[in-house]
């Protein structure tokens, strides 16, 4: 498992005004750095890819370089995952990008994802970013995994997160099967008793774009 913050960044100011309770009410600055993380994250994924050499004309010669041989298709889960997709997107981009609909409903015991929307590309024999920045519990991934194979069954799936849970990683190893990696920005401590994550930076997705009745 990659997880940025272990090397010294500037990504972890990046993450510090995320999770810092006054500086995260500026929703547009919340937005831009999450996206300048999947920015980061995504020149971090790109280290893992497979990549060809090529002979690039200039007006004055030849040169040699390798450059990506495929571009991985993108996956996000809205509402939350949309800023740390573009992030993604920005450096991948000429990527086939996919779209997944989810969001969790709470009760005492548990949680339940109510997924409502799919749109994506093949994956069949794919690479794939599934980019999702809160990994809580892990069933938001899970879910969206088993939907989203109905598509085809990708080679690889990289999930991006920003923020894990232990809980949500120990979950995702245990149910997903298919080859994968996990990334994220920083491993927390615990989900709480509404199954939030602690410290983490609260609600993604309303610090990005408000609340939701
Ligand atoms: O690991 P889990 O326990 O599944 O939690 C993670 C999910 O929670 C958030 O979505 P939320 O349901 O809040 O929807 P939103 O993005 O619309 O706010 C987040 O964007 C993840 O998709
Ligand atoms: O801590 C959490 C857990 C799920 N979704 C969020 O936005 N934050
Ligand atoms: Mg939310």
């Amino acid at each position: 498992m990659f997880v940025l913050t272990k090397h010294n960044s500037i990504a972890n100011q990046f993450l510090a005004e995320l999770r810092d309770k006054i500086i995260q009410q500026d929703r547009m600055r919340f937005r831009r750095n999450t996206e300048r993380l999947g920015e980061i994250m995504a020149y971090e994924i790109s280290k893992a890819l497979a990549y060809q050499e090529r002979d690039i004309v200039t007006p004055l010669g030849s040169s040699s370089i390798h450059t990506i041989l495929h571009q991985p298709i993108l996956l996000t889960i809205m509402r939350a995952g949309l800023s740390y997709f573009q992030g993604f997107a920005n450096f991948f981009d000429r990527a086939d990008c996919g779209f997944i609909g989810a969001y969790r409903e709470e009760n005492t015991e548990n949680i339940t994802i109510k997924l409502s929307y799919l749109a994506t590309p093949s994956l069949a024999g794919k690479t794939v970013i599934l980019i999702d920045p809160m990994l809580a519990t892990g069933r938001s991934i899970i879910d969206s995994v088993n939907a989203m194979v109905k598509n085809g069954t990708p080679a690889h799936i990289h999930v991006a997160s920003l923020v894990a849970a232990p809980e949500g990683l120990q979950y995702l190893s245990k149910n997903l099967s298919l080859p994968h990696s996990v990334w994220t920005c920083s491993i927390d401590e615990k989900l709480d008793e509404n199954f939030y994550i602690v410290p983490g930076l609260g609600d993604a997705g309303d610090l990005s774009y408000g609340a939701k009745i």
